[in-house]
């Protein structure tokens, strides 16, 4: 008898907001969406990042992993998270994945307020214009997510301060751009589609993620808010969505938007798989922009009624696991035990972890 297909992932719809003329409703909405799926779209209008941007920043991405593994390896990430990791070096689901991600991905963290990066760089990016550009693509998303966060802390009814959220997220942080790239699988590859994965279960660490995906190149799955042990796939373009202008920006909840409002906003699991119908044979591009609060920012309760109101009635509830690929949500416990932790604090913690899995051996690309 042949093997037993998997069920069908349950499709579904998340919201696409557009945010060029922001508002109570719309903020509500936004809350709404990262505390039912932790995940929604933003229509790039009324945000600075234009298409022309975004598609630069994808070149120079194709470019930089194209360029020979050494040359790369010149950069190769260090323990303040910055540089090149390579294939099946990271292994966000040890549990699961019988190897390491099939993916590769180059870590910026922030450029320094003379637009010059705080890192080595590898040579396919060090041009002038180039650096220009990575610079603004930065600013652009890092005003994108201040523009979201006062719409989140608006939709949190914050007491008496508008910009809780955006004023504490300066500089320096953990704020990091992570172009990705998933080389396509050549044909014989075997592979098993449950345990070798593009990326493994895992749910991010910052306050908010933006996600950059390219039209036909899907994989993105999350966990459904239901619970259930499935996965539902995120798509480029959302259903109905036009296909003519560039993908909308995908947004998620982190661990630390999780932790600060103690589980009302859902940091969700995801992964990213390989496409089921062309059996991997494409590669696929992404770019993150881990959003993360200002270093010394210290995690105390975020001062809002609606998260007060689900504290308490959370309170019975026990604490959650840590961003296990079994569960819905990622890190959501964080209003008991002990707390304060620093922002900083709260990364060197997740990143230590994710340590410990980064195989430290010689990474050949293909
Ligand atoms: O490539 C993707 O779609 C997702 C990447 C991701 O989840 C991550 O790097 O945290
Ligand atoms: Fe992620």
């Amino acid at each position: 008898m042949g093997s037993i297909e998997p069920a069908p992932s349950p499709r579904i719809r998340l919201p696409v907001f557009d945010i060029s003329e922001p508002s109570e409703r719309i903020a509500k909405q936004i809350v709404q969406a990262a505390h039912s799926y932790g995940f929604l779209y933003l229509d790039p209008n009324g945000t600075p990042l234009t298409e022309e941007l975004v598609n630069r920043e994808f070149e120079l991405s194709k470019q930089f992993f194209s360029s020979p593994t050494s040359e790369k390896e010149h950069c190769k990430i260090g323990p303040d998270n910055r540089g090149w990791t390579g294939m099946h070096n990271e292994i966000l689901d040890p549990a699961k994945q019988r190897k390491g991600d099939f993916k590769e991905a180059f870590n910026m963290g922030e450029f320094g307020d003379d637009g010059q990066p705080r890192q080595k760089m590898p040579k396919r990016l060090c041009e002038v214009s180039t650096l220009v550009h990575l610079y603004e693509f930065e600013k652009a998303c890092r005003q994108t997510m201040h523009k979201l966060l006062d719409l989140i802390g608006l939709g949190l009814e914050i007491d008496g301060d508008d910009k809780w959220f955006s004023s504490r997220h300066g500089s320096p942080s953990g704020c990091t751009v992570r172009l990705l790239h998933y080389p396509a699988l050549p044909e014989d590859t075997e592979y098993s589609p449950e345990t070798d994965v593009r990326a493994g279960a895992h749910s991010d660490y910052g306050s908010v993620t933006l996600l950059f995906q390219r039209p036909g190149q899907p994989g993105l799955e999350i966990r459904p808010p239901d619970g259930s042990d499935t996965w539902s796939p995120v798509p480029p373009y959302p259903q109905g969505y036009d296909e003519t202008s560039m993908p909308p920006i995908l947004v998620n909840m982190g661990d630390l938007m999780s932790y600060w409002t103690n589980g009302l906003l859902r940091s969700t699991v995801h992964r990213v798989i390989f496409p089921k119908d062309t059996k991997g044979g494409r590669d696929r591009y992404s770019i993150a922009y881990f959003g993360h609060p200002s270093d010394e920012t210290e995690l105390v309760p975020v001062p809002s009624r609606l998260v007060r109101e689900h504290s308490e009635s959370t309170k019975e509830g026990k604490d959650e696991d840590q961003g296990s690929g079994s569960l819905a949500h990622g890190y959501g416990g964080g209003m008991t035990g002990e707390r304060s932790i620093t922002a900083k604090q709260h990364l060197l913690k997740r990143l230590n972890a994710t340590y410990s899995h980064r195989m430290n051996k010689e990474e050949e690309v293909s």
